[in-house]
């Protein structure tokens, strides 16, 4: 077991009307009752307190007039104080991150009383110096704010929960509201002063994220004049972090990454300068590059609920029920073929019982796997026929086709789409629902919603790649688009589709690709897995034992 670090300052300090030991280390801030009340007293607070250093937000000194005395406090410094004719005494506030339910975090505050001025002084600028020591705390930010974004309450949710806490923190902000979409990462490419911050906060939702992401990833491209045109290039890493403050439809890189969709627990982990790498998949058609995604690219299913439900943008949130029952009860399916490459010699699959959480092994191990990999990186050029070279083809007829480069848990399914599946392990989980009947895709979707397996079912397979293509049915050389294909030959593969649709007669033959929550405008994409090419504000979901050990600062 680790030897406790040596206080670097001892002394007996009073919380309200009770004597105290405080001690600060470089590592803990221990608070613990001197002598134990002799009667028991159910509501009356435990012994010991323990806060890691890194967990404290800040520190001040509070100015109290020995003439109003606390409610609770005996009043005995005082008397001394008065006895030596001064007519003041000293205090000072800890503010701390204190763990609540389901991943929650607050920020608490302890008062101390000194006996006197000098040690008070003394106690504050210890502490901050320990802070000062913690180097990957932000001191200056770029925080965007989208207006529109979820229930419409981002600049509110910002004003009342975020900005106080960095204010507290003596965090310099400059705050964009967004006038227009696009507006954050348009600014972010052409922002002159992103050498003098250290991070960028979104306040939105995936959407928004998905904006900075684009911004960034561009713009430390561009710097490093890598051509992003080409699927094959290494992207360099960003090196700026990104906080997200939820304020969005689904937050689901919020919620993957911290465990929970809560402003005030984002806040506190910006502050203590969390960091979380974090895969980026990039999407390519023929050569030409589409977009980045984070956590869902879904073709069929999701991308059908996403377009249906881009027209009802003004119902807020609840969109997606009423657009997901929709196609639901519409029963799409598609035909395509799918190729990957699967991911090699990595630790863990899809079907794991095991959970990316907080210093995940799974993803050191493979993200060291996968940079090694990067270093000797050449483009393969094997062939995309069935079992030649690693690449891998199943052609079928798909209600969805989805890739998860994280679980894509959120409140609606807070295992998510690919419960095992890692923030940064540099491969993402390609999950094929083939055709089914209505029951047997419904059975699959509530599994999302329970404790069964959603994958334990004979239309559903999941396969953990590094690579993915797909390409429509009638669309499946490279150079084809549907879009751009002329009126007849449309109508030429419409009344192909129909024929197999008897109930409908008019079921179309291609859906949309869903890239977080965007419609992307081709639908025969190649898609490439970039291991930590980004970094949050975050530490990934913590363990329940962790919230036991840390969430009751009582218990050491
Ligand atoms: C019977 C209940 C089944 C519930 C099944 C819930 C599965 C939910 C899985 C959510 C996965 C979210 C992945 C994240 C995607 C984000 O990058 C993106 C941008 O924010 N969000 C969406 O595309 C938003 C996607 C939102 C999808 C909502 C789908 C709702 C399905 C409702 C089906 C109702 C069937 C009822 C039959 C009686
Ligand atoms: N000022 C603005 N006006 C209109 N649209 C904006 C503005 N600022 C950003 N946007 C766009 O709004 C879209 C949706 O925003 P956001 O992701 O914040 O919310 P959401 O879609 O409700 O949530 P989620 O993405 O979590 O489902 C984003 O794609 C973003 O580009
Ligand atoms: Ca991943």
């Amino acid at each position: 077991m680790d030897r406790p670090a040596r206080p670097l300052l001892v002394s007996e300090l009073r919380v309200r009307n009770t004597a105290y030991d405080v001690s600060l280390s470089r590592s803990l801030f221990t608070w613990k009752r001197r002598a134990p009340s002799p009667v028991y007293h159910p509501f009356r607070p435990s012994v010991c307190h323990s806060v890691p250093v890194s967990e404290i937000i800040s520190v001040r000194e509070e100015e109290q007039d020995s003439h109003r005395p606390n409610d609770d406090d005996d009043g005995s410094w005082k008397k001394i104080r008065e006895g030596e004719g001064k007519d003041c005494r000293q205090a000072f506030t800890v503010s701390y991150v204190e763990r609540c339910r389901q991943h929650r975090w607050r920020c608490a505050e302890v008062t101390f009383t000194c006996p006197d001025r000098s040690l008070c002084q003394n106690w504050v600028s210890s502490v901050r110096e320990q802070l000062a020591t913690f180097t990957s705390r932000p001191k200056c930010l770029l925080v965007y704010i989208n207006p529109h974004g979820g229930k419409r309450q981002g600049k509110r949710i910002y004003q009342q929960k975020v900005a106080p806490l960095f204010a507290q923190a003596s965090i310099i902000t400059h705050v964009i509201v967004t006038e227009h979409a696009n507006h954050a990462r348009d600014h972010l490419r052409t922002c002159t002063e992103l050498k003098l911050v250290d991070g960028v906060v979104c306040v939105g939702g995936d959407g928004m994220f998905s904006e900075i992401v684009h911004g960034l990833v561009w713009r430390t491209q561009l710097d490093g004049g890598i051509d992003l045109n080409c699927p094959d290039e290494e992207l360099s890493p960003c090196s700026l972090r990104i906080g997200i403050i939820p304020a969005g439809s689904t937050d689901c890189i919020c919620f993957a990454t911290v465990g929970t969709n809560d402003p005030v627990t984002s806040a506190l982990h910006i502050i203590v300068g969390d960091s979380q790498p974090m895969d980026v998949c990039s999407v390519h058609h023929n050569n030409t590059f589409l977009r980045y995604s984070i956590s869902l690219l879904g073709y069929g299913f999701y991308g059908d609920v996403l377009t249906d439900s881009e027209r009802k943008r003004w119902m807020g949130p609840a969109r997606y029920e009423l657009s997901g029952l929709k196609m639901f009860l519409t029963h799409h399916y598609y035909e395509g073929t799918v190729s990957y490459l699967p991911a090699k010699g990595i630790v863990g699959t899809p079907r794991d019982a095991a959970r990316c959480r907080t210093n995940c092994v799974v993803c050191q191990h493979n993200g060291q796997k996968m940079s090694e990999r990067a270093m000797k990186y050449e483009p393969d050029e094997t062939s995309e026929c069935e079992d030649d070279g690693e690449w891998r083809t199943i052609r079928g007829k798909f209600l969805a086709i989805n890739a998860a480069s994280m679980s894509c848990a959120c409140p609606r399914s807070p295992k998510g789409l690919s419960p095992a599946a890692h923030l940064a392990d540099g491969t993402t989980d390609l999950i094929l629902v083939r055709k089914c009947s209505r029951f047997s895709f419904l059975r699959h979707l509530l599994r999302h919603t329970n404790k069964d397996d959603q994958f334990d079912l004979n239309f559903v397979e999941v396969h953990r790649v590094v690579r993915f293509r797909f390409a429509p049915r009638h669309c499946q050389s490279d150079s084809d688009l549907e879009l751009d294909l002329p009126e007849s030959s449309k109508r030429q593969i419409f009344s192909q589709i129909c024929r197999d649709h008897p109930a409908c007669g008019c079921a179309p033959a291609y859906s949309s690709w869903n890239c977080d929550g965007e419609i992307l405008t081709h639908t025969a994409i190649d898609v490439r897995v970039h291991c930590r090419l980004i970094k949050l504000f975050a530490r990934g979901i913590e363990e329940a034992q962790m919230f036991e050990e840390l969430g009751n600062p009582c218990s050491v």
